[in-house]
């Protein structure tokens, strides 16, 4: 059976070219491009930097050999793949699945293109069915859930594997909302980024320029 991640993670590696920062997203699919990319530079001496969207992601990249740079220290992106939860037709998404949304959102701000990474799962009508994550303070978190369940949200505070409060590499708290349907996306990201203790949240709006997604055994890209 074809690794569809592995998959898409490999086709966009062809996209880099010597020379070029480069934003190296987070998550499992993110994983295959990150290990695709240090194939490229031992093999054909690509010179490249990485600037990694979360700890983990760093340390991958360090594993593998990449130079990599915080946000801080470029002055701007040439490109970014990253992987995403759900992606629709006009190429807006949700991410933050694994935590990393913030400096995913930084970094995809600040790249000259953005290409996401999927698998066939990852292509919804609508978005809304997987839960969006909306990462705040620790302090004032209570009132925050209490504020989107008033709201109908169906918030949850999100658990780490032993049931603690989940902590992002920013030390911050997330909240999945489990909408189900998101109709009007923009309003909802503008509520969301207005509320005081909100740090940032999972949209994605018109950001990313190609969507390289696994369908039947293929690397197929949508380009917006
Ligand atoms: O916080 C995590 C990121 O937004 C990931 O890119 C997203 O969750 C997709 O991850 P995966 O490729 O593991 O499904």
């Amino acid at each position: 059976m074809t690794n569809e991640k592995q998959l898409v993670g490999e086709k966009a590696a062809e996209f880099i070219q010597d020379g070029m920062t480069v934003g190296l997203g987070t998550g499992s699919t993110a994983y295959y491009f990150v290990l695709a990319l240090a194939e490229r530079i031992k093999n054909e001496g690509l010179k490249i930097v990485g600037v990694p969207t979360s700890i983990a992601t760093a340390e991958l990249a360090q594993e593998q050999g990449i130079t990599i740079r915080s946000i801080d220290e470029v002055e701007q992106l040439d490109i970014t793949v990253d992987g995403t939860d759900e992606f629709d037709d006009d190429l807006n998404g949700i991410k933050g699945g694994g935590g990393a949304l913030l400096i995913e959102k930084i970094v995809a701000n600040n790249s000259q293109e953005i290409i996401w990474i999927a698998d066939h799962t990852k292509k919804v009508d609508q978005l809304g069915a997987f839960p969006l994550p909306v990462e705040v303070i620790t302090e004032g978190s209570q009132q925050l859930l209490r504020y989107f369940e008033e709201k109908g949200y169906h918030p949850t505070l999100r658990l780490d594997s032993e049931g603690n409060p989940y902590v992002t590499d920013h030390k911050h708290y997330i909240i999945d909302l489990h909408l189900e349907k998101i109709t009007h996306p923009y309003d909802l990201a503008e509520e969301l980024i207005h509320l005081v203790g909100v740090v940032e949240h999972g949209l994605f709006l018109n950001r990313a320029n190609k969507v390289i997604i696994a369908e039947d055994d293929a690397a197929q890209i949508i380009t917006k």
